[in-house]
């Protein structure tokens, strides 16, 4: 499958293959089955990581098991009570999992083993879930009741299923309660207006739940129809979608997935909410260090074969390293002009390219960092087999010791950016 895959293309697949074969029941180890691989993601279900989850353990040999936070997806790989996890790790419009990146840098030593050993691309394509607005003429009260299947829940699945995934009855309107324009400021004194418009009024809605990384992603959607409405951070958009079903006032709203909507039987306030069309999540499969290998698309073999040395079939280094990405951390002496610029200078000296960097507070003193570099190429001995043929990522580890004061190696993996 193409590794970066349309949530909503996805809404039907993880419907059926994960909610329909198993209910809402919560997936647990199956003694009656062993060898199955449990795969732990920041659920609850319907979240955007159990999208990323399903695209990365495609077949029948999974159990998926949703976790309450990122941490906890950490800690059941790290306790191998998973053997895999799937985490959100950026955003290209919100940037990146700040949460995810603290885990990496575990301060508390509390993961020592874990390293990322795949990634997912997943387009996310955000909606505002919750109840329509009271309504009090009949015709409305009509469009409402059969326009959008709300209350049906769980226990309707298979109904759900056959309904199209527009909103039938519903049509699109500007808020009453809003004009469209976010306010100017003199920092923006020409706003963006919104790509998208509410399906209904949201004058009711007097609080929104979502993940926090989902704000920014929604940011001019938010400003424009919900500004200064209470915003309150969950641990995942499909919690948020959980917690408005379970609101009997209606006035709650969730930043969310149209699968999440199915799930939990809420209406469309409104689609496509995200700034971005091209909105689009990576989410990073861990493993331990001495785990299985994650398996790809084309099948357990194809890590090894997407690797020819460099000298094979005219291909160059450049390309082969370019199949493959690889994490570290370190952190540099704190006092010393320069220390970061010659860390990342061992970077170009092996022909290495960036693909990402990041800097966390470091967690030992105030105002120290720790830098997170991504880079293209794999090292030759890291558990995926032999190396991309040109040692580049080797040398570098080896030359960088020199430079930095403490660091981590966090894994390679194929590269399935544009797969
Ligand atoms: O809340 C979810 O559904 C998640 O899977 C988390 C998460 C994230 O942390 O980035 C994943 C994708 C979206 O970018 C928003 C939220």
């Amino acid at each position: 499958m193409d590794a970066r895959v349309t949530s909503d293309a996805l809404e039907v697949v993880v419907v059926v293959v994960q909610f329909g074969a198993q209910g809402l029941q919560s997936v647990h180890p199956d003694p009656a089955m062993p060898g199955r691989e449990q795969i732990a993601y920041l659920g609850p279900k319907a979240s955007y990581t159990h999208q990323a989850a399903l695209n990365a353990f495609e077949g029948d040999g999974y159990d998926l098991a949703p976790q309450t936070t990122i941490e906890d997806v950490f800690a059941s790989v790290q306790s191998r009570s998973a053997t895999h996890g799937v985490v959100p790790f950026e955003n290209s419009t919100n940037g990146s999992v700040v949460f995810t990146l603290d885990l990496f840098a575990d301060a508390s030593g509390k993961y020592p083993d874990i390293v990322v050993c795949g990634e997912v691309y997943i387009e996310v394509h955000h909606c505002l879930l919750g109840r329509s607005p009271p309504v009090t003429s009949k015709s409305a009260l009509e469009t409402q009741t059969h326009g959008t299947g709300a209350g049906a829940g769980a226990g309707a699945l298979p109904a759900l299923l056959k309904q199209p995934l527009g909103i039938a009855g519903v049509t699109h309107t500007h808020s009453p309660s809003s004009s469209g324009h976010a306010t100017p400021t003199t920092t923006l004194p020409h706003p963006y207006p919104s790509r998208t418009h509410p399906l209904t009024s949201l004058a009711h809605i007097t609080k929104i739940y979502s993940h926090p990384q989902a704000w920014g992603q929604c940011a001019t959607f938010l400003s424009c129809y919900l500004k200064g409405v209470e915003r309150q951070d969950v641990s995942s958009t499909s919690r948020a979608a959980e917690l408005v079903a379970a609101d009997a006032s209606g006035t709650s709203a969730a930043i969310s997935s149209a699968i999440a909507a199915r799930c939990h039987g809420l209406e469309f306030l409104a689609r496509g909410v995200e700034d971005k069309g091209d909105n689009c999540t990576r989410f990073f499969v861990l493993g331990r260090r001495d785990g299985p290998a994650t398996p790809t698309p084309d099948g357990p073999e194809a890590t090894e074969a997407a690797a020819p040395a460099a000298t094979s079939a005219g291909e160059g280094a450049d390309d082969a390293a370019a199949k493959f990405k690889s994490l570290i951390s370190f952190t540099v002496p704190h006092a010393a002009p320069g220390a970061l610029a010659d860390s990342l200078a061992v970077f170009k000296n092996h022909g290495l390219n960036l693909t990402s960097i990041n800097a966390r507070p470091s967690g030992e003193a105030a105002w120290h960092y720790i830098f997170f570099v991504e880079f293209q190429g794999r090292k030759g001995e890291a558990g995926l087999g032999r190396g991309n043929g040109s040692g580049a990522v080797d040398r570098a580890l080896e030359e960088l010791e020199g430079v930095v004061e403490q660091w981590r190696w966090l894994g390679s993996w194929e590269n399935r950016l544009g797969k």
